[in-house]
């Protein structure tokens, strides 16, 4: 299995569950390994034959400034299913990291793997 990946993809959004951060963006930043097999797109040159890392930072940029999770945790399965979902991604990574929530902290966050490595 071919891995294409994402890292430090920064958004803003509304997460989290103190009443302050109802009022304010907060970034999030992603990092994730997309399960995939390239050789196809490696004899052609063509973008349709791989999956296109641009069309998934644009929709995932889209999604996470609209939605508004109270956790991480909720975020991250929803982000993992809409890769799965949208662009048939079968086995992934994500790293999700609020950057800004912990003072003394450089980031907290979660790190899940879904589906089947193959
Ligand atoms: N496991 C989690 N712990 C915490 C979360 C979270 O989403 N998952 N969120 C918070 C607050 O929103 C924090 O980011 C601000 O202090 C605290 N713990």
């Amino acid at each position: 299995m071919d891995i294409v990946f994402v890292e430090g993809l920064q958004i803003e959004t509304v997460i989290g569950i103190y009443d302050w951060e109802r009022e304010i963006r907060q970034r999030v930043v992603l990092d994730l390994e997309l399960g995939t097999d390239i050789k196809h797109a490696a004899q052609t040159e063509e973008i349709d034959n791989t999956l296109n890392y641009k069309a998934v930072c644009d929709r995932l940029i889209e999604f996470v400034q609209e939605s508004e999770f109270l956790l991480v945790e909720t975020m991250a399965e929803e982000i993992a299913s809409l890769l799965m979902r949208e662009f048939s991604v079968s086995w992934l990574t994500l790293k999700l990291a609020k950057p800004d929530a912990i003072p003394a902290a450089a980031a907290v966050g979660v790190k899940i793997e879904r589906g089947e490595r193959s």
